[in-house]
């Protein structure tokens, strides 16, 4: 039976959470996009459905996160987690606080936990406070994120903001106690009213003491650590190789615009033909993805190419005057297609950096469902396609994976 389900709010988010789930010993399906209700379970004992609702109006990512949670509930799913970012990317009207209490409400649950910490990831959480690294969450480049911006490190009262109900703290001291205290101190809270309960975690195993005190929650919610730590008081088998990757060319398709990416770039274009997709050159949307579409028909099945559009902030600034406020847009649509093209002509290993480049790469190739197999990094799996023509599918997040990891990624492709 599947111990778990999951409602990511983004496609790298859902990686990185299955990941984590794989890692733990779970046996791992992701799905993208919303199941169809009448489709089935695939067997696993965790599943990933990877919404894009992080950053839509908060009603429509409550609605989807609520059909995804029916659709886990009709096929016997009995325990739900929410995994938003380890940043807790989110904005006064959203989204975490609206999907969090619809999915009480859905559950039928008084009050759940509110746990953003991954310190493999270097979030830390500390009297309510988040950290990137060393640094508070405020004074980390999130501040400056065009969607999210966080420049409240305190995550108390950033939820107060996104939700009428009372939300509370459990802080470390009480975490450090052990699991009884984080039990009761959770039961004194419920009785209280408090539905949202922030709690603190700096380490894996304060992590793995609140997966153990709130066992008997239905509902969950935080970023990949706490989950973990809930794959791990589940796991019923020790770790699954699930698929081997298939063999054939490969090919990366950049879209992140992160410090981390554009590093990974520049060590890919050292060792691989590289072609970049340069708005301010080539502002026209047809002409950009015809020249990009005829040099990979130049170089496919020549070894692994790179195509990206990754940019400084100078050359993103071009690249909008040139191109217009569509820019993002056209660059995730003109990337999926490459990846079109690309499988056409025989690419079997497809890596993608970026979250919202890897929701247009898998929409434009229409993926549904993966196995969730080994991690090239942290936070960084490989998938396996289903289907007559299985992909092997490697999507990171814009600020995961060491310099080399494109490199890496290519080894073994053809
Ligand atoms: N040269 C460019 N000029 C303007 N925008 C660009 C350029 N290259 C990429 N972009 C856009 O920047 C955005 C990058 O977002 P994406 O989610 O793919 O990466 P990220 O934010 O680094 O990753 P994550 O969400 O996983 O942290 C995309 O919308 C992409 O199209
Ligand atoms: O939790 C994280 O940091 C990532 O899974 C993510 O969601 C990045 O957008």
């Amino acid at each position: 039976m599947t111990a778990l389900g999951c409602v990511a709010d983004d496609y790298t988010g859902g990686t990185d959470v299955a990941a984590a789930l794989r890692r733990a010993g779970l046996r791992t399906v992701l799905m993208f996009g919303e199941p169809d209700p009448t489709s089935p379970l695939p067997a696993c004992d965790a599943v990933v459905v990877a919404l894009k609702s992080r950053t839509v109006p908060a009603a429509e990512a409550v609605d989807a996160s609520l059909r995804t949670y029916r659709w886990l509930a009709g096929n016997g799913v009995r325990r739900t987690y929410f995994k938003y970012c380890s940043t807790f990317d989110s904005t006064d009207s959203g989204n975490i606080g609206p999907v969090t209490d619809a999915l009480l409400d859905a559950t039928g649950t008084a009050m759940t936990v509110v746990c953003p910490a991954s310190p493999e990831h270097g979030r830390t959480t500390y009297l309510g406070h988040l950290f990137v690294g060393d640094v508070l969450l405020s004074a980390s480049s999130m501040r400056h994120h065009p969607l999210t911006p966080m420049t409240d490190p305190n995550l108390v009262r950033v939820l107060t903001r996104q939700t009428p109900h009372p939300v509370g703290l459990l802080p470390l001291n009480t975490v450090r106690a052990g699991v009884e205290e984080i039990r009761s101190r959770l039961t004194t809270l419920a009785s209280q009213g408090t539905r949202h309960v922030v709690v603190d975690a700096v380490t894996d195993a304060d992590l793995d003491a609140v997966a153990e005190a709130t066992s008997s929650l239905a509902l969950l919610t935080g970023g990949a650590g706490l989950a973990r730590a809930v794959g791990a008081c589940s796991a019923a088998s020790p770790d699954h190789d699930g698929a081997s990757l298939p063999a054939g060319p490969g090919v990366i398709l950049a879209g992140s615009c992160s410090a981390a990416t554009l590093d990974q770039v520049e060590q890919a274009r050292a060792r691989f033909p590289s072609y970049r997709l340069d708005p301010a050159s080539t502002p026209d949307p047809d002409d950009l993805l015809a020249k990009a579409a005829s040099w990979l028909a130049d170089h496919a099945g020549r070894g692994p190419v790179l195509l990206y559009s990754s940019a400084t902030p100078d050359q993103r600034e071009a690249a909008v005057a040139a191109m217009g406020p569509s820019t993002s847009e056209i660059l995730e649509r003109t990337l999926g297609s490459l990846a079109r093209s690309a499988v056409a002509a025989g690419a079997r290993r497809v890596v993608v950096a970026g979250g919202e480049t890897s929701g247009a790469v898998v929409s434009a190739l229409g993926i549904r469902t993966v196995l969730v197999t080994a991690e090239e990094d942290r936070g960084v799996p490989w998938c396996v396609s289903d289907g007559e023509v299985p992909l092997g599918l490697l999507l990171k997040s814009g600020n995961f994976g060491r310099p080399d990891l494109l490199v890496r990624a290519m080894d073994g492709a053809s």
